[in-house]
């Protein structure tokens, strides 16, 4: 069935991308190439009239874990961190504007001038008025992830689901890529998450999730289709809710 025919089950989605999907086959920096492609999945969405919030990491270029580790005061690393997530959303936007996708970046760390300072309720309009809305710099806040940011944004934009594209095609019982025996769920519960302490997304994130019981969807960056099959209702990656 082409894709504009196909019938979405959810209404409004927040989907994350790691930063480091955006450097492709590098280890640092931004891949046009990736980011076209997922302008186009993400255009597939909007096509069969689904909202779509992005939340974009800074993994790619930043961490403040990693230049603390290198020395740098943590504070001033994620601030770094969070500017790096400013310049993926710039980028983005620039694809899906070449793709005729109308978007919006918004930064939760006033940068007048380049985007919009993060206001929910316009954020909210935006998305009721078929713009895709980029939510950079994370929370704004250090020691925070952008899988936190992604769930509070998620949250707060009544979203259906938080969606999280990564390296893998779900949650397993054990990290797959150190663990060839590592079994994939099909779904989990929070509990669970947190249970077993499955690192595929940071505690922070999963707390915030179980305590407003919002769906998480896991699935594969890098299989083709697999987010639009995943918003028609097919059984793509790991769903953890409530169980
Ligand atoms: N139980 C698990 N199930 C799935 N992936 C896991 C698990 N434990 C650790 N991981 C790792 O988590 C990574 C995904 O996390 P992600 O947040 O996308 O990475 P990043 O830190 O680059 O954003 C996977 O590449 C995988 O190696
Ligand atoms: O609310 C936030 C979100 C992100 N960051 C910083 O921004 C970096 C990039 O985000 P993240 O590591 O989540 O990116 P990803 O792993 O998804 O590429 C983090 O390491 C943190 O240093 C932060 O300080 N607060």
């Amino acid at each position: 069935m082409p894709p504009n025919e196909r019938r979405a089950k959810y209404k409004r989605v927040l989907l994350k991308l790691s930063g480091e999907a955006l450097s492709g086959d590098q280890d640092f920096g931004i891949d046009p190439k990736v980011l076209d492609r997922m302008a186009l999945e993400i255009g597939q969405l909007v096509g069969i009239g689904v909202q779509v919030g992005l939340v974009i990491g800074g993994g790619n270029l930043f961490r403040g874990a990693a230049l603390h580790a290198a020395g740098m005061e943590r504070v001033t690393g994620d601030h770094m961190g969070m500017l790096a997530t400013v310049m993926n959303a710039l980028a983005m936007r620039d694809s899906l504007e070449r793709s005729n996708i109308r978007s919006r970046v918004m930064s939760a760390i006033p940068m007048s001038g380049v985007v919009e300072h993060y206001d929910r309720r316009t954020a909210i309009r935006y998305l009721t008025g078929g713009d895709v809305v980029i939510f950079s710099a994370g929370t704004g806040n250090p020691f925070f992830t952008t899988d936190s940011a992604a769930c509070l944004r998620g949250i707060e934009i009544d979203a259906d689901v938080v969606v999280k594209a990564t390296k893998v095609d779900g949650v397993y019982d054990k990290d797959p890529v150190k663990h060839p025996d590592a079994v994939r769920y099909e779904r989990l519960s929070y509990d669970q998450v947190l249970d077993q302490k499955l690192g595929v997304m940071d505690l922070t994130a999963i707390c915030l999730v179980r305590d407003h019981e919002m769906p998480v969807r896991v699935f594969d960056t890098n299989k083709p289709g697999a987010l639009l099959n995943l918003v028609v209702g097919s059984d793509e990656g790991t769903l953890i809710d409530k169980g």
